[in-house]
């Protein structure tokens, strides 16, 4: 198949509608081409990372790198690079825009915060195929929660955020095949090679942690509650990791089945099933909890406890990735062949595009997003990345 061919960006042709969110690495505008696309039908979203210090300048390249990966190998649940541009100030990139918002504020908008169970057939088995196809291409995803989970204007998904996902080498998946349960410690020193981890404040109080959003304090920016959306610091962030992410183990695509199973739980009863006090609470019911279960068992209750397991190598998915999620009775008669063209998803939004305002300037808006600078602001580069 083609490659898409990349629209190429200049900031002065671009004009900015609106602010579709802000996250810890960038904020993404709505945008549209004033010279490709003059009547503004086709806007999509442009992510825009300041460049403060060479991580976050890594982790933009490298999301620009996945996407560009997507071109190549397109899948109807993933997003692909439209265009990117650089300036001495900032790096962006274009991708299709989602009108539907995230899962989380759909959530948050259902009767009592919770989805149905067909809706949740419907979700989990578009992510899982999302899935299936990044771990086909040998990139972990690491990064999945309902906020990451946009919905297209057709209700179908679309999974965002790459930054923290990463690629095992075909050396590495070796080693992991060959593996047995009974090898805890050359698994550990295997896998351990391969990732990034964040030595934080919460880490010198001896745990190391993998990276990821929902723990990691390159959070600079004030985040809003509105609508049901969740912060993307520390605190209520944490809850999609996984055991061995919270023991700095090594971990692979066994970490994206667990993280599937926080959010069918999430999806199902509301809230995430470790969320404690505090952050090391949580972090020790993550280790220790098993995740509590009200009514009758269900197929989803079990699909939930079998993606829960904390062991890794017990996990569903672990042994034959995918494929084995895929079949467990939750979905049972479901024609995974046919999902993209179901025309009757769960929600369809509606577009409300407003072209005529006068445009958000990118560059202003950023420059006041860094104005004042609020004495708690952690730098964005405390952390400190080590790759082993
Ligand atoms: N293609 C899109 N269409 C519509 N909204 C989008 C799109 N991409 C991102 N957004 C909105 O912007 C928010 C932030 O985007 P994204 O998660 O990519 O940024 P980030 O800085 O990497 O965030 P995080 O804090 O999760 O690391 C999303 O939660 C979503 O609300």
């Amino acid at each position: 198949m083609e490659a898409t061919p990349l629209q190429d960006l200049h900031l002065h042709n671009l004009r900015a509608i609106k602010v579709l969110g802000n996250g810890a690495m960038g904020t993404v505008f709505l945008v549209h081409n004033l010279i490709s696309n003059p009547s503004a039908r086709s806007p999509f979203a442009l992510k825009v990372v300041e460049k403060s210090c060479l991580q976050s300048d890594r982790r933009a390249l490298w999301e620009i790198s996945v996407l560009n990966r997507l071109n190549h190998k397109p899948h109807p649940f993933l997003p692909f690079l439209i265009g990117f541009l650089e300036t001495h100030e900032f790096l962006a990139w274009a991708i299709p825009f989602c009108p539907g918002r995230d899962l989380n504020v759909l959530r948050n908008r259902q009767t009592d915060h919770v989805f149905s169970a067909s809706a949740i057939r419907f979700y989990l088995a578009e992510i899982i195929c999302a899935l299936q196809h990044l771990h086909t291409m040998g990139i972990v995803y690491r990064d999945l929660k309902p906020e990451n989970v946009l919905i297209q204007q057709s209700g179908h998904v679309t999974l965002t955020d790459f930054d923290l996902s990463r690629t095992l080498t075909a050396k590495s998946l070796q080693s992991l095949l060959i593996l047995s349960p009974e090898e805890p410690k050359k698994h550990k020193r295997n896998l351990g090679r391969l990732f990034w981890v964040v030595v934080s404040d919460q880490n010198r109080a001896g745990i190391t942690k993998t990276k990821s959003a929902r723990v990691s304090p390159v959070t600079r920016r004030k985040t809003s509650f509105a609508d049901g959306e969740r912060s993307n610091s520390f605190v209520g962030t944490e809850e999609y990791l996984s055991p061995e992410m919270v023991r700095g183990d090594g971990h692979e695509f066994a970490i994206d089945w667990w993280a599937l199973g926080i959010l069918a739980y999430e999806m199902l009863y509301g809230s995430t099933p470790f969320r404690g006090k505090n952050r090391k609470d949580t972090f020790e019911r993550i280790l220790m909890m098993q995740p509590k279960f009200t009514g009758k068992p269900t197929p989803l209750t079990d699909l939930i406890s079998k993606l829960l397991e904390k062991q890794p190598t017990r996990r569903l998915g672990y042994r034959l990735g995918a494929s084995e999620v895929k079949e467990h009775p939750f979905f049972l008669g479901l024609r995974w062949e046919l999902l993209t063209g179901v025309v009757r998803t769960p929600f369809i939004p509606s577009v409300e595009l407003t072209t005529k305002t006068n445009g958000i300037n990118i560059k202003e808006y950023l420059q006041k997003q860094r104005e004042p600078p609020s004495p708690l602001d952690s730098p964005s580069c405390s952390i400190s990345l080590t790759e082993f």
